[in-house]
């Protein structure tokens, strides 16, 4: 089921921090000696109380904070995307424009057309992103990182805007896109399930480190089964919330 990870071995990591730390003034100190590893290929869900830091980690993986403190250790690899909860398509731009903005590939577009076959949307290259629904333009967005072929992915809570249908569509598709591509993910989510569903291990961030990291291996990926409602409940209670606190029917998400 589920075990307290230790260090990973073997191969070197995709991701390597150490002793990070990130502070917005004086009192305000957000990530404090932080240490993380993600092995290459591994998709790791992080969670954790609103305002605890886990954009803030995400930002200085993706090297989107410069201000990130002078010491600790930050490793990833060349190559990595990201995708947030919006989907930050150029409204000017059409579908495939948007998909392959910025790539120097010389065969940029066929990756692009690829990619977004790959996530369900040929057809669709010359639309505008207001043409498409919520789901679609987190669609273009996936396909969008695809075309980089990313070795480590950073996803924001890229789920968080969706209906609870689109939502469930969109971890299949990832699932699959993740099992064809191989990247490393490392994706912040506040919804519990849904990092059970998708991670290799999830990792819960409190007081600014790695509070509690575990794998998740279970027989079934469904809520249904025992060992998932376990595993849930297990990690409901790091978070500080308990059952009694969740509305009925709401009982997935933290
Ligand atoms: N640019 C900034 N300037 C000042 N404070 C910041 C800045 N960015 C983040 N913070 C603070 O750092 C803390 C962590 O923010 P962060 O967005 O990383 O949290 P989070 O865990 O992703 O929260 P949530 O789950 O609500 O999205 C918050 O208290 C936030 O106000």
């Amino acid at each position: 089921m589920a075990a307290d990870t230790g260090r990973l071995t073997g191969t070197p990591p995709a991701v390597r921090v150490r002793d990070l730390y990130r502070d917005f003034g004086p009192g305000r100190t957000v990530l404090r000696g932080l240490d993380l590893d993600v092995a290459p290929g591994e998709f790791v869900a992080l969670i954790g109380r609103s305002g605890t830091g886990k954009s803030t980690l995400l930002r200085a993986l993706a090297g989107l904070d410069r201000d990130v403190a002078g010491h600790g250790e930050v490793t990833v690899p060349d190559s990595v995307s990201v995708v947030f909860q919006d989907s930050r398509l150029l409204p000017w731009k059409r579908i495939l424009p948007n998909v392959v903005f910025g790539s120097r590939a010389p065969d940029a577009v066929v990756r692009g057309e690829r990619a977004l076959a790959e996530v369900g949307l040929a057809g669709r290259e010359r639309a505008w992103p207001h043409e498409l629904s919520g789901g679609e333009q987190q669609r273009a967005s996936l396909a969008r990182s695809l075309v980089r072929q990313p070795e480590l992915l950073l996803a924001d809570e890229p789920f968080g805007a969706l209906d609870a249908l689109t939502r469930i569509r969109m971890h299949a598709l990832l699932r699959r896109l993740c099992e064809t591509h191989r990247p490393a993910v490392l994706l912040v989510t506040h919804d519990v399930d849904e990092a059970i569903v998708l991670a290799d291990r999830v990792i819960l961030l409190d007081d600014g480190v790695v509070h509690t990291d575990v794998r998740v291996e279970l027989p079934h990926r469904s809520p249904a089964d025992p060992a998932f409602a376990e595993l849930r409940a297990y990690l409901l209670d790091r978070l500080g919330v308990h059952d009694e606190d969740v509305p009925a029917g709401r009982r997935a998400a933290a």
